[in-house]
């Protein structure tokens, strides 16, 4: 794969980045090709063009040029992409009620895949539903403000617009309280409208949430004594109309536990039984900023089938990745790895738009209140 990932580099970004140091030679002539012959003249004439850059938040220049869903029109919204092409509002009230296929795909984003001439919406899929292969549980790992807050929002953001909390039930362990605006969810409480969500200060307030998901899923287990669970169990429940929530579990920050024993086992024990559990329909997304031999255990790692690399520096880097591959400090921007596919790179979404941390915190408290008012 190394020589693969020597060979491709990805898309020079020279049409909206500001160059910070000087440019190869390659990528002037790509710079001139592109002004003199315009990509619809080469598509009418059947040549590939390469593909456009991956957009780049500028903080002083347009801080949210990729974002989860289009914003209002009145807003510059022609310098924003948006991933999905309906608003929260359209799919909150189109949104089927009767969905036969629980999907996990979400959009977080979009993938540069310069080997194929493409770039795409980045689709991660926590259930790995065309073979494990392609997905799976997701690990984030990432410097600080690297983003991985940022795409863990974007993620429940996109379960609560998609589905209703009968269809979906979701323990955060949060020590950051990065998700603490969607606490109020009723996604994140069980059938006994308790709390799912919990900053994990003291080991007993860790130790009740991972007690109330382990419940849901014993009971789950017990409510059918005689299922032989498998991959398809689900949609088989689903199809006939029984919607047993997709049971995700959130852990935000896991290195924050690193120096807490109890806390610390507890939690790999619930990664371990969650990853153990796809088939009931557990699904489980962990970030983290250190992610190294000694703070992750191997098998834990080998059970995440899909892991975002965002910012790392030099030496996370090539103990985790193993290669000499060069990152810049873009928030959201980073590599994708899954089982079926070289590493990508890509650009993650906001999940709502803003061009300061204020105003996009307020924009996300907005949109979740429109779900749970759904
Ligand atoms: N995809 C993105 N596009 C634009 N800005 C982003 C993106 N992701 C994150 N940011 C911005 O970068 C900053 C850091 O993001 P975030 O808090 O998600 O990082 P983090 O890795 O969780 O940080 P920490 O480890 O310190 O908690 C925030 O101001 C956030 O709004």
């Amino acid at each position: 794969m190394s020589t693969l990932l020597q060979r491709v580099h990805s898309t020079p970004g020279l049409m909206t980045r500001v160059p910070q140091k000087p440019l190869k030679i390659s990528e002037v002539l790509i710079h001139r090709i592109c002004n003199a012959y315009s990509p619809e003249e080469a598509r009418r004439e059947g040549i590939y063009y390469w593909p456009e850059p991956l957009p780049t938040p500028y903080l002083n220049q347009l801080a949210d040029p990729l974002i989860l869903f289009p914003t209002d029109q009145l807003i510059d919204a022609t310098r924003r992409q948006a991933l999905v092409p309906m608003s929260i509002a359209e799919i909150l009230t189109r949104r089927n009620p009767d969905p036969r296929h629980p999907s996990l795909q979400i959009p977080l984003g979009l993938i540069d895949r310069p080997e194929v001439q493409q770039r795409d919406t980045l689709l991660i899929d926590l259930r790995g539903s065309n073979g494990g292969l392609t997905g799976g549980p997701l690990l984030i790992v990432g410097s600080q403000h690297s983003g991985k807050a940022t795409a863990l929002q974007t993620l429940l953001l996109w379960f609560a617009v998609r589905y209703r909390s009968a269809q979906f039930r979701c323990a955060v362990i949060d020590p950051g309280h990065d998700l603490a605006p969607f606490k109020e969810l009723p996604h994140l409480r069980n059938l006994q409208d308790e709390s799912l969500w919990t900053d994990g200060e003291t080991d007993e307030d860790l130790l009740r949430v991972i007690k109330r998901y382990q419940a849901m899923l014993s009971q789950r287990r017990a409510l059918y004594p005689r299922q032989h669970w498998t991959e398809d169990t689900l949609d088989q429940f689903w199809s006939q109309g029984t919607k047993m929530p997709l049971l995700l579990c959130v852990i935000s920050n896991y290195q924050r536990f690193l120096k807490r024993p109890q806390a610390l086992s507890a939690l790999q024990e619930l990664a371990t039984l969650v990853t153990d559990s796809q088939a009931s329909g557990a699904y489980l997304v962990l970030t983290t900023s250190e992610a190294g031999m000694s703070y992750l255990p191997q098998d834990l790692v080998a059970r995440m089938g899909t892991k975002i690399y965002l910012y790392l520096d030099p030496s996370q880097r090539s103990k985790l990745l193993g290669i000499e591959r060069s990152m810049e400090p873009i928030p959201g921007r980073g590599l994708l790895l899954t089982r079926d596919r070289p590493l990508n790179e890509i650009q993650l979404a906001l999940p709502t738009r803003g061009s300061s941390e204020s105003e996009r915190y307020q924009q996300l408290s907005y949109a979740i209140e429109c779900c749970t008012n759904s």
